[in-house]
C-alpha cells in the first residue's frame, strides 16, 4: 500500500556536518562500507539559519569517492540560486525548506522534471505538519526536522514524535509514495521513537561520527535499532 513505512525500509543517512573534514573521503568510505544508504550534506547560508557550512565544492569532491546517493539539505533563504550548481556537482536529491517557499510547486517541478533529480520538502519544528500535506504526492522525501536547523549535536525535541506520527498519517491518507525522513538529535534512543512513530529515513551526524566505537559500528547499530522498532502497519 502507498505510504507504507515498512515497504520503504530503513535508510541511514550519515550527516557529514559532524565528520572530520580533514579525513572526509575516508569517513564517507567507512560509512558506505558499513551499509549507510545515502550521504546527507547540510548546506547553511548564515541567513535562513545562524551558521555557515559547505557548498557544492564538497559535493563535487565526494562524488568520485562514493557510489552512495548524495542528498543535499538546503538550509538557505534562496534555494533556487543553488539547485543547478549542486546537480552539476553530483547531487542526487535536493531538499528545500517550506519556510522559504510560499508556493514550492514550481521549484519541486524544476528539480524533478527539469533537473531529473529527487526532491524533498523540509519543515522546521514550529511549522504545523499539515502544511506539507498538499505536496506529499509531489515529493520523494518529507523531511521532519527534529531540532531547529543550524547546528549538529542538538537534542531531539520530544514533541517531534507526535509530529512524525501525524505526518505518517497524512502520507497514508494521501496515498503518497514519499519517504519520511527525520533529522536532528537522532541516536540509539531517539531512532527507536522516530521509527515507531513512522519515520523510515534517519539522518545522524554526531551519533555516527562521534561514536566511541567508530562510524561503521554506529551505522550498523542505528540501522538494527530502527529495523527492530519498525512494526508493520496496515
Ligand atoms: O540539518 C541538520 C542541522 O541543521 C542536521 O542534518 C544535523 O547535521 C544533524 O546532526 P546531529 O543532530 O545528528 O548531530
Ligand atoms: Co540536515
Amino acid at each position: 500500500m502507498s505510504g507504507d513505512q515498512t515497504k520503504l525500509g530503513v535508510k541511514i543517512a550519515p550527516s557529514i556536518l559532524s565528520a572530520d573534514f580533514a579525513r572526509l573521503g575516508d569517513q564517507v568510505r567507512e560509512v558506505e562500507a558499513a551499509g549507510a544508504d545515502r550521504i546527507h550534506v547540510d548546506v547553511m547560508d548564515g541567513h535562513f539559519v545562524p551558521n555557515l557550512s559547505m557548498g557544492a565544492v564538497v559535493v563535487r569532491s565526494l562524488r568520485p569517492v562514493t557510489r552512495l546517493p548524495l542528498e543535499v539539505h538546503l538550509m538557505v533563504e534562496e534555494p533556487g540560486r543553488f539547485l543547478d550548481g549542486f546537480v552539476a556537482a553530483g547531487a542526487d536529491t535536493l531538499i528545500v525548506h517550506l519556510e522559504v517557499l510560499p508556493d514550492p510547486r514550481s521549484m519541486l517541478e524544476h528539480i524533478r522534471r527539469g533537473l531529473g533529480k529527487r526532491c524533498g520538502l523540509a519543515i522546521n519544528p514550529d511549522m504545523p505538519v499539515e502544511r506539507l500535506r498538499p505536496y506529499l504526492r509531489d515529493i520523494d522525501v518529507a523531511l521532519c526536522m527534529t531540532v531547529f536547523p543550524g547546528f549538529g549535536g542538538q537534542s531531539y525535541i520530544p514533541e517531534s514524535t507526535r509530529r512524525i506520527a501525524e505526518l505518517r498519517r497524512w502520507i497514508a491518507a494521501e496515498e503518497a509514495e514519499c519517504e519520511l525522513e527525520v533529522d536532528g538529535g537522532i541516536d540509539a534512543q531517539t531512532i527507536v521513537e522516530a521509527a515507531r512513530a513512522g519515520a523510515n529515513v534517519f539522518v545522524a551526524g554526531t551519533a555516527i561520527f562521534s561514536d566511541p566505537q567508530g562510524p561503521a559500528a554506529a551505522v550498523q547499530r542505528l540501522a538494527e535499532y530502527a529495523r527492530q522498532a519498525m512494526t508493520p502497519r496496515k
